[in-house]
């Protein structure tokens, strides 16, 4: 394929205080990424240069890009120099900030298909006065979308099969999540996802798992309500809302995760389903990052163009060592290319 027609993609470099500079400089030597995409980092050259040399200098051995070299959209901020390596606060927020925000005026304005973006530290934001919970709001707002949902994916290196979660609710806390879980936000993710997996991933009759919320999903009312009161029977409706998909659940959240497990490890004879709609931040991401944190990618569904995102976060503790992996990192680029491709052709049949 002629280079100049392969998706365009922009990559943040997240927060400059955490790995988001390491894992960048790290994923950008990987050859199959010329071959899939045209990637342009934005973010600071000093950054990456300065990551560049401090981990070179603990560890002479180290494959990384020539920051010299790297395609990049410099965004400039007048406390660079200020940043400590390992420390995310206000200036450190302020930077990925907008980084983040310069990528999406990019993306929004044509010039890209799909944004990848290194992780940021909610704190950090917060402490530069960015209210947000996360970059996912922030793409959501700045696209004007108000259904949107934060999804998981990945491949498993042993057996190939593909784990798709969707959480229900995410950065809240858990004593909000009974109160934010309603009939309607479940419709508006479950038609995400059905969308998601159709346009995605070729998947127009696909099975999905959804999670109970109490132990034993609520065991007929003896511990928990939700599902008797509502959960159940909004599943009922969904199933006639939904002809086309097999909707399974509530299941008990501690048994979802069984076979999902079975499938990514061993590839025995298990019956799995397409996605796991999970109703809560850590019900998901236990078993996404048990299973796969090197694999994992982050994708925002809902939006007018593709993002995707590593699994992990800043990892402050180990900034500036070398030793950060950019597994996820790589994943996250190439599913990114992958959704730009997979947007742009004639719905295709797929099967798990
Ligand atoms: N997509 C994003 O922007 C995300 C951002 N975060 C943010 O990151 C910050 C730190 O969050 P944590 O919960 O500590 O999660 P974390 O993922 O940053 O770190 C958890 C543990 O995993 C290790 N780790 C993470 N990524 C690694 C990698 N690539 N290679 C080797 N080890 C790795 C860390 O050293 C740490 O021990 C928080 O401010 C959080 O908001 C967290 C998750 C996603
Ligand atoms: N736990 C996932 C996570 O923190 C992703 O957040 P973001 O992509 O919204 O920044």
């Amino acid at each position: 394929m002629d280079c100049m027609s392969l998706p365009r993609l922009i990559l943040t470099l997240g927060d400059p205080a955490g790995i988001g500079p390491e894992v960048v400089l790290k994923a950008l030597v990987e050859p199959e990424l010329v071959q899939i995409c045209q990637l342009t980092v934005i973010g600071s050259r000093s950054v990456l240069t300065q990551t560049h040399g401090q981990l070179l200098a603990k560890n002479p051995g180290l494959n990384l890009a020539d920051p010299e070299k790297i395609n990049l959209l410099e965004v400039d901020h007048p406390n660079l120099e200020e940043v400590s390596v390992g420390r995310g606060d206000a200036i450190s927020g302020a930077i990925s900030f907008a980084y983040l925000n310069e990528a999406i005026a990019r993306t929004l304005a044509g010039e890209f298909a799909g944004i990848v973006t290194a992780p940021i530290a909610k704190s950090a934001w917060q402490a530069a006065g960015h209210n947000y919970p996360g970059q996912t709001e922030v793409l959501a707002s700045r696209a004007g979308v108000e259904r949107f949902g934060m999804a998981f994916v990945g491949r498993s290196p042993f057996t190939g099969w593909t784990l798709r979660t969707l959480l229900a609710t995410t950065h809240i806390p858990l004593k909000a999540v009974p109160l934010a879980l309603t009939p309607e936000l479940m419709d508006s993710k479950l038609d995400l996802l059905l969308t998601c997996l159709a346009q995605d991933f070729g998947i127009d009759k696909p099975s999905v798992a959804i999670a109970g919320l109490n132990p034993h999903s609520g065991e007929e009312g003896k511990l928990g309500e939700e599902e008797q009161n509502w959960l159940i029977p909004w599943l009922e409706q969904a199933r006639k809302k939904y002809p086309q998909a097999k909707l399974i659940g509530p299941i008990p959240p501690d048994t979802m995760w069984v076979s999902p497990g079975k499938a990514w490890l061993t590839d025995g004879q298990t019956t799995v389903s397409d996605a796991y709609l999970a109703l809560y931040h850590d019900q998901g991401l236990i078993p996404v990052k048990l299973l796969a944190f090197d694999q994992a990618i982050n994708t925002t569904i809902g939006l007018p163009f593709v993002r995707t995102s590593p699994d992990h976060g800043t990892a402050f503790d180990i900034a500036g060592q070398g030793i950060a992996r950019a597994d996820s990192m790589i994943a996250a680029i190439k599913l990114a290319a992958e959704l730009v491709e997979q947007r742009s052709q004639p719905s295709a049949n797929h099967t798990n």
